[in-house]
């Protein structure tokens, strides 16, 4: 039976938080050797170097680095939308995204933030001319550091359609208290999904 590109993705992220926990070992040399040979069976599944094809036709977001399951960067992140259009998500931030020590990087905080952002907005695109919507600009205001290991949430809503431009804000919270929070301006593109040949939409 074949294994779920998801299941290897999971084998990947434990793999990168174990190797941030290690010094310097002489037993890292076999180990390396391993990780090239399992790169060496995997590079013999594809022939295209740049497959971005499998992303335009996907159904869901499997393959970017925040809620892709199949993409070992990604935690990955669950994204739920409530019925008044709150986009929202919980995640504990391990040593892979660590800034600061013991901090989660500001720019991972700004790039979770688009992504929930940018959700709010393909959810509710009501009036909003059909191409793709893309952050135009991001702002961000760091309130307080996110400590790793905590449990963070990621929320953001949209706040104003106005023909091609779709403005949302968020925050990310910890313990009830804003930590970090962000207001973005998302462009609805020229080039429609419609274009592309195979595309199913997208943000
Ligand atoms: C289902 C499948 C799943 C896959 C999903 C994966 C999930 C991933 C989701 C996560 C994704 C995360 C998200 C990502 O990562 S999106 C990727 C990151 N963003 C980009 O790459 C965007 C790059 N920029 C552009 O493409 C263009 O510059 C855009 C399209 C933005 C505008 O170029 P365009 O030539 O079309 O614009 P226009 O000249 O007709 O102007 C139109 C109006 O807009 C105003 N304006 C323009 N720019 C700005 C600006 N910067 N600030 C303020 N205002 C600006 C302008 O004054 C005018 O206003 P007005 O005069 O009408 O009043």
């Amino acid at each position: 039976m074949p294994a779920p590109l998801e299941d290897v993705a999971d084998a990947l992220r434990r793999m990168m938080d174990l190797l941030l926990r290690v010094d310097d070992d002489p037993a890292l040399g076999h180990i390396t050797s391993e990780l090239h040979a399992v790169s060496d069976l995997l590079e013999a599944e594809f022939d295209d170097e740049r497959p971005f094809d499998k992303m335009l036709h996907s159904d869901a977001p499997r393959h970017d680095p925040v809620s892709g399951v199949e993409n070992a960067i990604a935690p990955p992140i669950v994204v739920e939308v409530d019925s008044d259009g709150t986009a929202h998500a919980e995640v504990d931030f391990g040593l892979p995204y660590q800034g600061p020590k013991g901090l989660l990087h500001g720019g991972i905080s700004a790039l979770f933030l688009d992504h929930v952002l940018s959700l709010a907005n393909s959810n509710n695109r009501s009036g909003v001319d059909n191409g793709f919507l893309v952050t135009a600009q991001l702002s961000l205001r760091y309130h307080k550091p996110v400590p790793l290991f905590e449990r963070a949430t990621v929320s953001a809503r949209q706040t104003s359609i106005d023909g091609r431009k779709v403005r949302a804000a968020g925050e990310i919270s910890v313990g009830g208290e804003v930590a970090v929070s962000a207001e973005g301006l998302f462009i609805a593109t020229r080039i429609r999904p419609a274009d592309v040949p195979g595309d199913k939409g997208g943000a």
